[in-house]
C-alpha cells in the first residue's frame, strides 16, 4: 500500500505540488487570502488547499496578458517554437509526477495518466512544429494596379475554461497553439482538479514562457470567472470544454462583445457493430472507448447498437471483459479503473441503471456500487435497452455500456442521428460499401471504424450540432486562434 498522506513525498520533484496560482507572473494567493481544497477522489483525503480567487484576480492576470502578448507576438515563430519545444521536453521528463499529480487529483489510473501526459505534450510538441508555419495567401489582384495579400495575425488574449476529465490534456491542446501563434492565455482549470494545469504552468516558466504570457486561475466561482472573460473587453477568445449546458451559458455571455469562441461540448457517442464484424475487435473497442477513464470522456461510447444476429454473443463477450476490470485506487498496482470524479456522478450513473431497469433493462453485469465505498462503481453492461430510457439522450458519464438491438442499417444510422450531439461515433463492419456509406451518413465529427480510439494530436477533434464549435488539434487547431488581415495594396506607376 502507497502512503498517499502526503503527495508530495511521492514526487521526484516535490516543488511540482503547488498551492499557489500563477497570477501576471506571479506565483501567489488570492487577495482575500481565501483557499479551496483539493481532495483525492480515491480516498477521499486533502491533497493541499488552492487560492480561492475571483474576478479582480482574473483582470490581472488579463491586463499583464494583454502587456506581455505584444511582445510574444512579436517573436519569430522559431523563437516560440523553441520555447514550447522545451516545455514539451521538461513535460516529458516530469511525466511521472506529473501523472501522479494528475491521479490524485482525479482518480484515472497512473498508467492512463501517463497515458494523458504523453497525449498533452504531445500537443506542445505538434504546435511547436506548426509554430513556424502560420502561412497566408498572396491573390491575384482584381484591377491591373492592385496586389491582394492575405495575413494571419493572433486574436489577442484567449481565456480558458476546462473540465476534471482530462486535467492536462484539455488545457495542453487549447494552450500550445494559442502560445504558438503568439496569443496570451488565462487558463481556468475545473475546481476539482487545479493541480495538473499549475504543475504545467511552473514547467512552461522553466521553460521560458515570458511573464504574464500563460496565467492560471484557481477559483471555486467558476461562474464569477467565466463572466470576467466574457465582458472583459481586453478578452478576444474564450476557449472552453466541458457539458453543452454551459456552454450555452457561456455563448450567451459572450455575445454581448462578439467574441470568438471555440466549445468542446457534450457528446452522446453512438458505437454500432453489424453483424459482418469481427466480433473480437468490436469487443477490445467497445472496452477502450466505453471505460477509458471510467467511462468519463465525451467521446465515450453512450449507445451501443448491436446487429440482432451477434447481439447475444457480443453480451456475452463484453459482460467477461467488463468483469476483468480491476476497480481501485489509481496509484495502486493491477488497477485499471479508478473511482468516478465525485457523488453527483454516481448518482447519475445509478439514476440511468435504476430507469433502464425499471423499463426492462436487465443488468447483465455490475450494475451497483463498489464494495470499495467511496465513488467507485461496478464496470456495468445492460442488455434489453431501448430508446424510451434516459441513457439514450443523456450522456451517462460512467461506466455503463447499454446495449441496443437493431435489424438494418438505415434503421440504426436513424437512431444514431436521432440526438442533438454530434461529437464522436464508432463502428465495426467489414464490407467496404457499408464502412463507406456508414462513415458518411453519421452526423458527427469524428467517426472511429473499427476503432473504439480516434483522439490523436495529428487529427481535428470537434464536434457538430450542439457539440461544439471548432476544431483542436491537427493543422486546423491553430485556426480558431487567429484573425485573417486581407491587406490591398495600390501600385503605382513608375513615372
Ligand atoms: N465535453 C467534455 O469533455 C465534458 C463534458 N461534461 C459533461 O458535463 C456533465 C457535468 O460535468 P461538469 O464537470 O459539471 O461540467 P461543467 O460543464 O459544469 O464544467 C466544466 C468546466 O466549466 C466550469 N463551469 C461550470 N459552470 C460554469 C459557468 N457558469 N461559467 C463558467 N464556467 C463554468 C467548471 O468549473 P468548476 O468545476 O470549477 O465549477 C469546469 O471548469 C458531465 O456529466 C458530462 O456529461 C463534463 C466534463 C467534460
Ligand atoms: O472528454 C473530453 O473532453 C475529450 C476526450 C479526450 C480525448 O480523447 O481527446
Amino acid at each position: 500500500m502507497l502512503d498517499q498522506t502526503n503527495l508530495a513525498n511521492l514526487l521526484e520533484d516535490p516543488s511540482l505540488l503547488l498551492d499557489k496560482a500563477l497570477v501576471a507572473g506571479e506565483w501567489v494567493a488570492a487577495d482575500s487570502g481565501k483557499t479551496f481544497d483539493v481532495s483525492n477522489p480515491a480516498r477521499g483525503d486533502i491533497l493541499t488547499p488552492v487560492p480561492d480567487m475571483s474576478r479582480a484576480e482574473t483582470a490581472r492576470a488579463i491586463d499583464a496578458a494583454y502587456v506581455a502578448q505584444k511582445d510574444w507576438a512579436a517573436k519569430t515563430g522559431k523563437e516560440r517554437a523553441a520555447i514550447l519545444r522545451k516545455w514539451y521536453d521538461l513535460m516529458i521528463a516530469n511525466a511521472d509526477d506529473l501523472a501522479r499529480i494528475l491521479t490524485a487529483e482525479m482518480g484515472k489510473p497512473f498508467a492512463e495518466a501517463r497515458g494523458e501526459i504523453l497525449y498533452g505534450a504531445s500537443f506542445v510538441e505538434w504546435f511547436s512544429e506548426e509554430a513556424k508555419r502560420v502561412y497566408g495567401e498572396t491573390i491575384p489582384g482584381h484591377q491591373p494596379d492592385k496586389r491582394i495579400t492575405v495575413i494571419r495575425q493572433p486574436v489577442g488574449v484567449v481565456g480558458s475554461i476546462t473540465p476534471w476529465n482530462f486535467p492536462n490534456a484539455m488545457i495542453a491542446r487549447k494552450v500550445a497553439p494559442a502560445l504558438a501563434v503568439g496569443c496570451a492565455f488565462v487558463a481556468k482549470p475545473a475546481g476539482e482538479t487545479p493541480l495538473s494545469a499549475l504543475a504545467m504552468a511552473l514547467l512552461a516558466e522553466r521553460a521560458g514562457v515570458p511573464k504574464g504570457v500563460f496565467s492560471v486561475i484557481t477559483s471555486a466561482s467558476s461562474s464569477e470567472i467565466g463572466k470576467e472573460f466574457c465582458e472583459n473587453p481586453k478578452v478576444r477568445k474564450l476557449t472552453f470544454t466541458g457539458s453543452t449546458e454551459v456552454g450555452r451559458i457561456l455563448l450567451r455571455q459572450g455575445a454581448d462583445q462578439v467574441m470568438k469562441m471555440s466549445m468542446e461540448l457534450g457528446g452522446n457517442a453512438p458505437f454500432i457493430v453489424f453483424d459482418d464484424a469481427d466480433l473480437d475487435a468490436a469487443v477490445e473497442g467497445t472496452m477502450i472507448s466505453k471505460y477509458r477513464n471510467n467511462g468519463q470522456t465525451c467521446v465515450c461510447a453512450n449507445r451501443i447498437y448491436v446487429q440482432a444476429g451477434v447481439y447475444d454473443a457480443f453480451a456475452e463477450k463484453l459482460a467477461k471483459a467488463a468483469a476483468k476490470l480491476q476497480v481501485g485506487d489509481g496509484l495502486e498496482d493491477g488497477v485499471t479503473t479508478g473511482p468516478l470524479i465525485n457523488a453527483k456522478a454516481v448518482d447519475k450513473v445509478e439514476e440511468h441503471i435504476a430507469d433502464a431497469v425499471a423499463k426492462g433493462a436487465k443488468v447483465l453485469s455490475g450494475g451497483k456500487r463498489h464494495e470499495l465505498g467511496g465513488t467507485f462503481f461496478q464496470p456495468t453492461v445492460l442488455t434489453g435497452v431501448t430508446s424510451d430510457m434516459m441513457v439514450t439522450h443523456d450522456e451517462t458519464f460512467g461506466p455503463v455500456a447499454p446495449l441496443f438491438k437493431f435489424e438494418d442499417e438505415d434503421d440504426v444510422i436513424a437512431q444514431a442521428n436521432d440526438t442533438i450531439y454530434g461529437l464522436a461515433s464508432y463502428f465495426y463492419a467489414r464490407d467496404l460499401s457499408r464502412v463507406t456509406r456508414v462513415s458518411e451518413a453519421l452526423e458527427y465529427g469524428m467517426v472511429g471504424v473499427n476503432t473504439g480510439l480516434i483522439s490523436t494530436e495529428v487529427a481535428p477533434f470537434g464536434g457538430v450540432k450542439q457539440s461544439g464549435l471548432g476544431r483542436e488539434g491537427s493543422s486546423h487547431g491553430i485556426d480558431d486562434y487567429l484573425e485573417m488581415k486581407y491587406i490591398c495594396v495600390s501600385v503605382q506607376d513608375a513615372g
